[in-house]
């Protein structure tokens, strides 16, 4: 009788019903659904970034799929006699020839190659610039540390991954690009010759390397990439989204939007957008015409050689570099070459550990989901600034040809620039930043303690010209001061009760002092208490 029932009702649910009913019986996606489906996110324009790295790298996915049917990556000597007039009889690898293949005679080739590579320079962008938003908001602190990490090794990644594909065409700019990695493998001391011998299966370039990096470009890397993507995203869910402050957002919740269908819809649009906008640009804007280049040959490099945006400060470093080689027991160590492929690697590790310094600096062990104005973390966004501008001085340093021809400038001159710069500038930046952070929350003490300027000036019956401060709302008030502001540490007195010389870890004593200089007097500007707020506006320092 029972099943009677069951079947009776089963035949009536609509078709949808049954397909839901029928895939969470074995998918269980009912409970999942329910979970994540309406959950929440807070809105910030900064949050889109995140967003932009990820539509761009669904782009390079789908194109890269269409790029595979037609590529052949392989260094076996062919001569071409393809629709390309200049080329025709030229000798070159079967990877160029199917390069220009795919440039000339595939249907879509080029416009889909163009877009892989625009998507390519902007999904390195958008992940930039989406770090960078993570860095300045403190949304690396607890519990987003390791998600942090994650982040930091898709940037790595697909640096490298830009690297091998741009590699692969075997162009002579791709392979004066290969030509510099080589040489910098070549300049570590002890294993780099072995590296090298293997990677390009004996001697540079050999006839391997486009093989070997086609399928670490297509599979090994962008593999690694999507488990880490896949991973980086289930912990934003996790942890939620971080949100600014404002009235009714706390530590514990999350004010915003349900995913679907708000999100789910904002999402879809702008996916379309993204793409749209790298199908224009890919369309109108010429990228990587191999064609005008040529064919990789040892013993050529062509001019104003630049490799793409994100592998230009590597490039810087080796560029403003002296050419130092020293003698040791008979081997020559090419310190030119090595210091600039060491900095490389310790500018990234250094920004990819920040959280772990920051914790180990203010010993927090809470859980922060409010982002951080910048302002409001002054030491943190002039380290921020800093780095980017020595990241940025590297890239300036990277094109310096470029620079010398379009602007009429001496190549020296610029490489001293840099030399000098490398220090000076972010020195300059971390100062200059930190100040205005400082100015900035001066103004906000200020906007809460005397209200906004209104530019309107009002005269007195006595001749005193006064300007008008409106009061803010409760709101603004509420979000200009719900930030902690951290004490800076004290390693108390260097004696004990009894007169003995307490021993003081130096590892303390530096956190003391770089306490200090993040949190201690003149490095912050005291947030108005609500005492200040009540004695102020209650009479008479109010406007
Ligand atoms: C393939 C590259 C990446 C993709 C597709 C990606 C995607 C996203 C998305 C969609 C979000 C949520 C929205 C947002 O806050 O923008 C997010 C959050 C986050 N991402 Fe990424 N991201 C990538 C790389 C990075 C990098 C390079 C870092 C840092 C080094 C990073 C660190 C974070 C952190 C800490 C959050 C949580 C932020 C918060 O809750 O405020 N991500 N990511
Ligand atoms: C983060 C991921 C990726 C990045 C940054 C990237 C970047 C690039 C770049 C800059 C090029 C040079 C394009 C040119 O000729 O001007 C290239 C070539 C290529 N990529 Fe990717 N790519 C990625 C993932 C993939 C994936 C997943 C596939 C395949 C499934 C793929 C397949 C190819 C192929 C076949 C070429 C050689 C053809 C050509 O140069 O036009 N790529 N890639």
């Amino acid at each position: 009788m029972s099943t009677t029932t069951t079947n009776e009702s089963r035949r009536k649910a609509p078709a949808g019903e049954r397909v839901a009913d029928w895939a969470d019986g074995r998918l269980g996606i009912y409970g999942l659904a329910k979970a994540n489906m309406r959950k929440i996110f807070p809105d910030h324009w900064s949050f889109m970034l995140g967003e932009v790295a990820l539509y761009s790298f669904i782009i390079i996915i789908l194109t890269g799929v269409y790029l595979t049917l037609f590529f052949h990556p392989s260094m076996n000597e062919v001569t071409y006699h393809g629709s390309y007039e200049p080329m025709q009889g030229i000798m070159m690898s079967e990877a160029y020839a199917s390069t220009l293949e795919i440039s000339f005679d595939v249907r879509g080739g080029l416009l889909i190659r163009q877009i892989h590579h625009w998507a390519a320079l902007l999904f390195l962008a958008g992940m930039f610039v989406h770090m960078m938003r993570v860095f300045f908001t403190g949304a690396f602190r607890k519990p987003r540390e390791i998600n942090w990490l994650f982040g930091f090794l898709l940037f790595v990644l697909g640096m490298f991954t830009g690297f091998t594909g741009y590699s692969l065409p075997d162009d002579l700019l791709s392979g004066t690009g290969v030509r510099f990695t080589q040489g910098a493998i070549l300049s570590m001391p002890v294993v780099g010759t072995y590296i090298s011998m293997f990677l390009f299966g004996g001697e540079f370039p050999g006839t391997d390397f486009v093989a070997r990096f086609y399928s670490i470009h297509i599979l090994l890397l962008p593999g690694i990439m999507l488990g880490l993507l896949v991973a980086h995203l289930i912990l934003v869910f996790f942890h939620k989204h971080t949100q600014f402050a404002g009235p009714g957002r706390t530590n514990k919740n999350v004010v915003g939007m349900p995913l679907l269908p708000i999100y789910m819809a904002k999402a879809g649009g702008f996916f379309f957008l993204v793409f749209g906008m790298i199908a224009a640009i890919s369309a109108i804007a010429q990228i990587n015409p191999i064609w005008a280049i040529g064919p990789y040959r040892a013993d050529q490099v062509s001019t104003g050689a630049q490799p793409d945006w994100y592998m230009g400060f590597a490039e810087g470093l080796i560029r403003f570099m002296p050419g130092w080689e020293v003698n040791l027991w008979g081997h020559t160590l090419v310190l030119g070459v090595f210091i600039p492929l060491v900095l490389f690697g310790l500018l990234l590790v250094i920004f990819a550990l920040y959280p772990f310094f920051e914790a180990w600096l203010t010993g927090d062990k809470r859980e922060h989901h409010i982002a951080d104005r910048p302002r409001n973390a002054p030491t943190r966004t002039a380290f921020g600034v800093a780095w980017v501008t020595m990241y940025l001085i590297m890239l300036v340093g990277g094109g310096n040809d470029l620079w010398a021809t379009h602007f009429h400038l001496s190549i020296n001159a610029i490489t001293w620039f840099v030399r000098i710069f490398f220090i000076v500038g972010p020195l300059l930046a971390f100062i200059i930043t930190k100040r205005i952070c400082m100015g900035l929350q001066r103004r906000d003490r200020d906007k809460v303690l005397h209200g906004r300027e209104t530019g309107i000036i009002k005269r007195l019956p006595h001749g005193e010209f006064v300007e008008i401060h409106e009061p803010l709302s409760q709101a603004k008030l509420h979000s200009l001061t719900a930030h902690d502001q951290y004490e800076p540490i004290e390693i108390g007195p260097t004696v004990d009760e009894n007169g003995v010389e307490r021993k003081i870890p130096l590892s303390q004593k530096l956190r003391a002092k770089l306490s200090k200089g993040y949190f201690g007097e003149g490095n912050q500007i005291p947030k108005p208490t609500a005492e200040e707020y009540r004695e102020i506006t209650s009479g008479h320092g109010h406007h």
